[in-house]
């Protein structure tokens, strides 16, 4: 059985009369790359925080790698590599001065850890270069690199994408699933861009107004987000009795409003039809439907996107 790296339990954290977290449960299995979805101001960075001890949960329970006693924790987190804000680096210093610099700072042992960080995030070529003249994504590999120093198992990253070209993007995730495969890193990542985690996350949590909306894995949401033919017809159970035993079909579902998404027979939406007509079933509306991840993120959060 994986190891259960991460647990948080009911947690709920108040900022004076302000509800920031409310009752937020999150478990995070060895190898996972979760990825914490949400609008600007959801509560992302108030769990983060939470987890690395930066603020205190005001109710709930975290465990990191078993271990779940507050004396404990504070051992647990120094397995914890974490960017929650930009770093501050200094800008005429090069990329190997400024991660020297933190080493130093953080009582970190052992110089070579700073040109093997910088060699993860493929920064060692950087050489002279001063940091004022970073792109920024090598800004971000650089913040990446900082938080490799400690030989994390865990890694906890607020918005490493955010801002970023296509480019960028892509270098990140590669980045990102090299360091999961590889060195067998969990990761906990936020991101306000669903699209953004495609193709890096395993399990996803949507979060809005503090609370935990949805958690499902990569592959239930690529099948909740695919193209379906939405149906609405008078009776239901015989529609679907129909679908099962004339076309086989068992991909579909019938939401809780009683129209049914059917994940099959997309280029052939004809063939439903006339089987509900010749049945006696009156068809109401049958459409193709296509909820790509960002209206889905929106469906599920209620609003618009703040993109
Ligand atoms: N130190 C603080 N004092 C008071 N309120 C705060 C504090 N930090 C965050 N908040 C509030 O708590 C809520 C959650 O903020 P949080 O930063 O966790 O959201 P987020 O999802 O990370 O969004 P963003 O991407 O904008 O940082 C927001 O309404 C924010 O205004």
């Amino acid at each position: 059985m994986q190891e259960v790296i991460l647990s948080a339990r009911k947690l709920s954290k108040m900022y004076g009369n302000h509800i920031a977290l409310n009752d937020v449960n999150v478990e995070l299995k060895q190898g996972e790359i979760y990825g914490l979805v949400g609008k600007n101001g959801a509560g992302k960075t108030t769990f983060l925080r939470c987890i690395t001890g930066q603020t205190f949960a005001t109710e709930g329970v975290i465990s990191l790698f078993g271990v779940g006693s507050e004396r404990e924790l504070n051992k647990q987190r120094k397995r914890i590599g974490a960017i929650i804000e930009t770093p501050s680096f200094y800008s005429y210093m090069t990329a190997e001065q400024n991660l020297e610099y933190y080493r130093v700072q953080r009582g970190i042992p052992g110089k070579h850890c700073v040109r093997e960080a910088l060699h993860e995030v493929g920064l060692l070529d950087a050489g002279k270069k001063k940091y004022k003249s970073f792109s920024l994504g090598m800004k971000q590999r650089l913040g990446l690199a900082l938080a490799l120093m400690n030989q994390p198992e865990l890694l906890l990253l607020d918005e490493p994408i955010n801002g970023l070209d296509p480019f960028g993007i892509v270098e990140i995730r590669n980045l990102l699933l090299k360091l999961n495969r590889e060195k067998n890193i969990t990761i906990l990542i936020s991101s306000h861009i669903l699209s953004e985690l495609t193709n890096l996350v395993t399990y996803y949590g949507f979060i809005d107004q503090g609370r935990m909306v949805r958690q499902l894995s990569s592959e239930e949401l690529a099948q909740e987000s695919k193209q379906y033919i939405e149906l609405k017809v008078d009776k239901v159970e015989e529609m679907t009795a129909l679908l099962e035993t004339r076309l086989g079909c068992t991909s579909y579902k019938v939401t809780p409003e009683l129209t049914i998404h059917i994940y099959d027979y997309l280029d052939q939406p004809s063939k439903i039809s006339e089987m509900a007509v010749r049945n006696g079933i009156a068809l109401n509306a049958i459409t193709i439907k296509d909820i790509n991840l960002e209206n889905y993120f929106i469906q599920l959060v209620g609003g618009k996107s703040n993109d």
